[in-house]
């Protein structure tokens, strides 16, 4: 056991248990999950590689509270979000989770230090403060001289940097990446790869990381896939 496992006093940074989602398709009905269950503790960072339409997405967006399963539960920090109202789980999403996608989804009239900036205003800190921190990430992620820039000033792997800054601005327990690395070329991918992972090693986050890069997923602490609807270990 690693002393980031989870024990009786200190639980999974994330856990499914028993999750199903089906979708209707036409007259009938697609079963994309049917009862996953995944516990992800942390400093953990954990590879999702399965083919096309097998339901990474759909599982990446339950496990943010995205969306409901029809069956089963989530569990954030020990917290069971089934349950919540919808405002409770806004919030556990805002202060708890941070999502990374393929496309960066920076606002593009903002700067680069302004896009860090925003999320924290959001939960309630100043300007100034906000600033602090947006600087002290992006000079983590190798950004230190390019905060004033716009995201179309930026190369595609430092735009993507400063989205993984973004998703962990508020200092999230869990981060969720959907391809995070899936428009950029192999070195770029490694590069960002490797800034995502120093944060995870560094913060004690726990990482979920849905990739169709082999070589990155070799790099992490465990490989899942999914197997008709259910979480396998590879
Ligand atoms: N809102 C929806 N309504 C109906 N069907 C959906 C919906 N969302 C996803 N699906 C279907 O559910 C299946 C799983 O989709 P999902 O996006 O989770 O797969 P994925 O593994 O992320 O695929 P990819 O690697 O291509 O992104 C697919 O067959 C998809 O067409």
């Amino acid at each position: 056991m690693t002393d980031t496992a989870p024990t009786a006093d200190r639980p999974p940074t994330l856990q499914l248990s028993g999750v199903q989602r089906a979708y209707r398709e036409g007259e009938g009905r697609l079963d994309v999950l049917t009862g996953a269950d995944l516990e992800i503790g942390a400093g953990e960072l954990v590879a999702l590689v399965a083919p096309s339409g097998a339901g990474k997405s759909t599982l990446l967006h339950i496990a943010g509270l995205l969306e409901r399963p029809d069956e089963g539960e989530v569990y954030i920090n020990g917290t069971a979000c089934g349950s919540l109202r919808d405002a409770d789980r806004t919030r556990i999403r805002r202060l708890d989770i941070g999502f990374v996608y393929q496309f960066h989804h920076l606002l593009p009239e903002f700067t680069a230090v302004e896009n860090l900036v925003l999320p924290q205003m959001i939960c309630g800190l100043g300007r100034k403060e906000a600033a602090v921190r947006a600087e002290q990430l992006l000079a983590y992620m190798r950004l230190k001289d390019r905060g004033d820039h716009r995201p179309a000033e930026l190369s595609g792997g430092e735009r993507q940097r400063v989205a993984i800054a973004r998703a962990v601005v508020n200092a999230p327990r869990l981060v969720l990446a959907d391809e995070p690395t899936g428009n950029l070329d192999p070195r770029t991918s490694a590069h960002v790869f490797d800034a995502l992972a120093a944060l995870v090693r560094a913060t004690g986050l726990a990482a979920l990381i849905a990739t169709h890069n082999l070589e990155l997923a070799r790099r992490m602490d465990r490989r899942i896939t999914l197997q008709e609807g259910r979480v396998v270990e590879i």
